[in-house]
């Protein structure tokens, strides 16, 4: 139903709720006064018809109370009318003083009651005047007009009065009403300008998002096209943010972003663009420039200004990035092929080391026509199962017994031959499809070792190769979880090989799947070991078995001191912190000789063998058992 107020929200009805309260307040009162006026003035019949007017309208009030207001405001409406309307006709007609309360009555009805009721009395009151008038003009009826003194001067001063408060109540909600609106106008209209702003830029950073960035690049294009200028694409990765977000919160994660976003902001002109793609990734778009040399200018501020300390809550972090540079060439260059190039660059800057830069070069893009090839070939070989596990035993250099082996993937290609792990890997890791490879080097493995185990080869530990993309991307608990017990193999015979990088992550999600898995009984060993990094406080937070002294410093170990003093070094930490070591790439025995008076315990290696083939490793094994029984 239409109400007669502004609106029926909460707020208007709240409103008219109390004015009704406080007009019948007032009209109760007038009428009380008059009604006292009346009967000291002996005025029986106008005092009678004011009673009753007190007592309908006294009822109305008590409808009210009960919350029916609409009900309420009708009998208080009409109650009115007709109390007028009555005392017109057995009073002084149409000179009657209460002639007067008709525009107050009207207002009223308008405000508080229903449409129809308010065209109804309207139409009471012409209706009446018209018969008052039609009476006085036929003769039938004849009024005096009013006797001037003290009871004319009472009425019209409760008329007026009646009338003046309520008018004064109306204009206050009404002004409080204009009041509200222009508030509500206010924030509609600071809405739609946040509604316009979040359009084109970023949330949290304020910068320009990628539809800005991708306007504001068109036209810096079309500028420089006709100033015979380029344009250059930064697009900057920030290194490392998911394990800032991961072990410092989002709070934290969103702080950097902020800080990074405004030094950014101050690396560049005005005039330049710096946009936020998402993530921890963001573009700088440079118009006008003349030559590289001016981006890679400014590409080494940025490295420069990212990598400056930065307090985020009561830690001291340096953060750093790695960066791609594109540079427009040709009038067909357009932002999606600028921030292609520029995104190709911006990952070999990772891949070569981060914390550094790349200019694309077209190189890139048959790097990555061959990378999308393999992919595709890649994602039809696991279909095809042309995926195969190689296992490279492992032996105790001091009793010679194998004691494990490493399982090591090899994919059989019908045309190109036997793919290199080292070309797949890799790949595999840049698409995600580790993940679904790792899954089912996982269950075969598993697979495998049981079947060894149950042909009664011994208690082989099966190392195999987790890559860190597999933590980040798959359910590495789940899986192992799944695959222990579909193959019935004991936790104990599984060494999950990890790479110092996944650990230098120092995640919490990391830390939780490696205790639950460590908890079912599974081993972890440190891959590649020395390789990586200098600082090992890692090994405090993660528990590992065994460290893998990498193959290279074993290669040379005869003929370089350095590698002599670092395979040293390595197995002085290895005894310090109780863990056991092997030395990966042994190829001949003098190498052989040097470990063990070095004090390492395991080895593996083309000294005894490659990695082989399932059934020739057991083969291989059940020789190497024979031979040194006998
Ligand atoms: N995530 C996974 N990564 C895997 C898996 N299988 C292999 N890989 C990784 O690929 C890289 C290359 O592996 P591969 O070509 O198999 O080479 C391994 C050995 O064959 C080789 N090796 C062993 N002994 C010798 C030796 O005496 N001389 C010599 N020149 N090479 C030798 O070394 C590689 C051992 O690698 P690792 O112990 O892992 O460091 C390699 O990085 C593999 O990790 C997989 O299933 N998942």
């Amino acid at each position: 139903m239409k109400t007669p107020f502004f609106s029926s929200d909460s707020t208007t009805q709240y409103i008219r709720q109390k004015r009704l309260g406080a007009f019948i307040g007032i009209t109760m009162l007038a009428i009380a006064f008059s009604l006292i006026e009346k009967i000291t003035s002996q005025q029986k019949q106008d005092a009678w018809i004011l009673g009753a007017t007190f007592v309908l309208i006294g009822v109305a009030y008590l409808i009210a109370r009960r919350g029916r207001y609409e009900l309420a405001a009708t009998s208080f409406a009409l109650t009115l009318t007709a109390m007028i309307a009555t005392i017109h006709w057995t009073s002084k007609g149409i000179y009657d003083p209460a002639m007067l309360a008709y525009p107050a009555i009207i207002v009223f009805t308008g405000l508080l009651c229903a449409p129809w009721l308010f065209v109804l009395q309207c139409a009471i009151i012409m209706l009446n005047m018209s018969l008052l008038v039609l009476a006085e003009v036929q003769g039938w009826r004849h009024s005096t007009p009013s006797h001037v003194g003290l009871g004319y001067w009472i009425d019209m001063s409760l008329i007026m009065s009646t009338i003046a408060i309520s008018v004064g109540l109306i204009m206050k909600d009404f002004r409080l009403a204009l009041r509200a609106l222009q508030i509500e106008n206010l924030r509609v209209s600071n809405s739609q300008k946040e509604i316009e702003f979040l359009a084109t830029h970023d949330a949290l950073t304020h910068l320009p998002n990628r539809v800005l960035a991708r306007d504001r690049c068109s036209h810096a294009l079309d500028l420089a096209q006709r100033n015979q200028q380029s344009t250059a694409l930064i697009f900057i990765d920030l290194d490392n943010f998911k394990t800032i977000n991961d072990s410092l919160g989002h709070a934290a994660g969103d702080q950097l972003l902020v800080e990074m976003a405004q030094r950014l902001r101050h690396c560049v002109r005005q005039s330049d663009t710096v946009s936020r793609q998402g993530g921890d990734e963001f573009l700088i778009i440079l118009e006008q420039i003349g030559q590289a040399a001016d981006a890679i200018e400014i590409t080494q501020k940025v490295i420069h200004q990212i990598s400056q300390p930065l307090q985020l809550g009561h830690l001291n972090i340096t953060a750093t990035c790695s960066v791609g540079i594109a540079l427009a060439n040709s009038a067909q260059d357009d932002f999606d092929s600028l921030l292609q190039r520029a995104d190709m660059a911006m990952y070999r800057a990772k891949a070569s080391g981060r914390n550094t830069f790349c200019l694309y070069n077209s190189s890139m893009d048959t790097k990555a026509t061959e990378q999308l090839h393999l992919e595709s070939k890649m994602r039809e070989a696991l279909g095809n199962s042309e995926f195969t596990l190689h296992y490279q035993p492992q032996f105790d250099l001091q009793s010679g017994q194998i004691i494990g082996a490493e399982a090591l993937v090899r994919w059989r290609h019908p045309e190109l031959g036997l793919v290199p792990p080292g070309k797949f890997i890799p790949v595999a890791e840049n698409s995600g499809l580790i993940v679904e490879m790792g899954e089912w080097i996982v269950f075969e493995a598993c697979r495998q070792a049981k079947e060894w185990q149950s042909l009664g080869l011994g208690n082989l530990v099966m190392g195999i190769n987790i890559s860190p993309i597999q933590f980040r991307r798959g359910d590495v608990e789940q899986l192992v979880t799944s695959a222990l017990n579909a193959t019935g193999l004991a936790p104990e015979l599984i060494e999950l090989e990890l790479t110092e990088s996944l650990l230098l992550e120092d995640s919490q999600h990391l830390k939780v799947i490696l205790r639950n898995l460590r908890q079912l009984g599974l081993r972890f060993s440190i891959d590649d070991f020395g390789t990586g990094y200098s600082n090992l406080s890692y090994l405090k937070h993660f528990e590992v078995e065994r460290l893998k002294i990498d193959q290279s410093f074993i290669r040379r170990l005869t003929e370089d001191a350095h590698d002599e003093a670092i395979v040293r070094a390595i197995i002085q930490v290895a005894n310090s912190l109780k863990l056991q070591l092997i030395a990966e790439g042994i190829e001949d025995q003098a190498s052989l000789t040097r470990l063990i008076e070095l004090g390492c315990e395991q080895g593996q290696g083309y000294l005894w063998s490659p990695a082989l083939p399932a059934d020739e490793f057991q083969q291989f094994v059940i020789r190497h058992q024979t031979s040194r029984a006998s």
